[in-house]
């Protein structure tokens, strides 16, 4: 049974506490492992990630063998339907459209002083991206993160995902192809990532590592960040939808089943001001379960993490939602839009009925790498900015540094640091000796 809340019982704010710091997901410790396997690439190259990937994936690619000749992917491709490549293809129009409206600008003037300050943007060199194996590879997350990359400018891009019994997802190498990735590496776990950081005699080290990944390329992404970046570390799925009871409780409950879906733990909570409007909504999502082919995660997804809260109006639903801090979250209300200016928690906001969560997880042209485990209270889903850097550009004048320059050495002395003190105080003793 998913929880039934509401905010007028006594008890409320105990069981939303409990609610909200339920533990989902317990990761296996594989640290160790981990280590090692990246220690292995580091010192072996090739040799280690054939070996691994032998152990783990149960093919031996040969060091000629680990990248995808474009013969080989072009065959791939041509195995898929072309209503899939032609989803493929408006889905990666729409997310490159998107994406390049989050281009930023550079920015330049000139000050009181006559310092010239400002910031100019530029792309990493070179990004990898992680592509899960088996089932839990998604060619829509192919694009959602190949596509910002391209657009911010990335010179090269390649993409690793495991073959396990040297099968690949032809949908993925398309949707790489579609994307603009250079090279796919058919090569995964903390092998992939170690080789993606490092470097070996076939993988040439990228300056950015993003995609999810299940527990081992969890690790090892926190491991070799430093060394490199990563995006961030992506939880299980969740959905928190306000809706009124002007909606269909159907539409509703394959909303919440949606992400549901994704993972056992994943999280879909219901915030509704009508409570027989809420369970209507909890039927329907059982009657739903009796046929969902996924029901085996969906269902104990639901039954262990689902929520239907009963609030008493929607600004007492704002203030829950923005507690959660949910990844998705629905507006199926009457003004959405007056809604969405008090939920300020969100990875990323539908706002009305006819928006389902799942237009975002292909087509709609936002990213669908989203902040989880309440983390959209400080974070934001993958961007092109995740891929650009911002470098500060400062120039001054005789006059500016003779403004400003004096101000400078105080500090510096006040720091104890003499020389760089002394680098201003150069400058400004030539001045006063050019025009004293
Ligand atoms: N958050 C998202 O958007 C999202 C999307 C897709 C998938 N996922 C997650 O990605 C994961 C996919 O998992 P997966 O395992 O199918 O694919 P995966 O690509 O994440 O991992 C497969 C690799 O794990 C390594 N591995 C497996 N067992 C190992 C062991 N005992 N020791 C060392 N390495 C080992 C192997 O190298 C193998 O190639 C799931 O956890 C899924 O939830 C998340
Ligand atoms: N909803 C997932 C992220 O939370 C992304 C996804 C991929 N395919 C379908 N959905
Ligand atoms: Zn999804």
């Amino acid at each position: 049974m998913p929880q039934f809340l509401t905010t007028d019982e006594s008890d409320f704010e105990s069981r939303f506490a409990a609610f909200l710091t339920t533990k989902r997901e317990d990761a296996p410790d594989v640290d160790e492992a981990v280590a090692a396997i990246i220690a292995d690439v580091r010192a072996r190259g090739d040799a280690a990630v054939i070996e691994l990937t032998e152990r783990f994936d149960r093919f031996s690619p040969g060091a000629d063998g680990l990248a995808f000749t474009q013969a080989e992917i072009d065959a791939e491709c041509a195995k898929v339907a072309q209503s899939e490549r032609a989803a493929l293809e408006l889905a990666a129009d729409r997310i490159r459209a998107y994406h390049t409206r989050q281009m930023p600008e550079d920015a330049s003037w000139t000050d009181a002083t006559g310092a010239t300050l400002g910031w100019r943007w530029t792309p990493v060199s070179a990004a990898g991206l992680y592509v899960p194996g088996g089932l839990a590879s998604y060619p829509s997350s192919v694009l959602m993160n190949a596509i910002p990359a391209k657009v911010a400018g990335v010179e090269r891009l390649v993409v690793t995902v495991p073959t396990p019994d040297n099968v690949v997802n032809p949908l993925v190498l398309l949707a790489a192809k579609i994307a603009g990735v250079d090279t796919v590496y058919r090569v995964g776990g903390a092998q992939a990532v170690a080789a993606l950081a490092y470097g070996t005699e076939t993988i040439a080290p990228v300056d950015k590592i993003t995609g999810p990944g299940n527990a081992f390329v969890a690790a090892a992404k926190r491991r070799v960040f430093g060394k490199v970046g990563i995006d961030m570390i992506a939880g299980p799925s969740e959905i928190l939808v306000i809706a009124d009871a002007e909606n269909d409780p159907d539409w509703i409950a394959v909303d919440l089943l949606s992400q549901a879906e994704h993972d056992e733990s994943a999280q879909s909570i219901l915030i509704t001001p009508d409570a027989a409007f809420g369970r209507a909504v909890a039927d329907a999502v059982e009657k739903r379960l009796e046929t969902l082919e996924r029901r085996a995660i969906a269902g104990p997804s639901w039954r262990d993490f689902g929520a239907v809260i009963t609030v008493g109006d929607l600004d007492e639903a704002a203030e829950l939602s923005n507690r959660i801090a949910p990844e998705h979250l629905e507006l199926c209300v009457a003004d959405p839009e007056a809604l969405a200016e008090k939920t300020i928690h969100a990875g990323a906001i539908f706002l009305g009925g006819w928006t389902p969560e799942a237009i975002g997880d292909y087509v709609g042209g936002p990213n669908h790498v989203l902040p989880t485990a309440r983390s959209a209270r400080f974070s934001s889903g993958l961007s092109v900015m995740d891929f650009l850097k911002r470098t500060t550009l400062a120039s001054m004048t005789p006059a500016a540094l003779k403004a400003i320059g004096p101000a400078a050495e105080t500090l510096a002395i006040s720091e104890s640091l003499e020389a760089h003190g002394l680098s201003v105080r150069a400058r400004l003793d030539r001045l006063n000796e050019e025009t004293p």
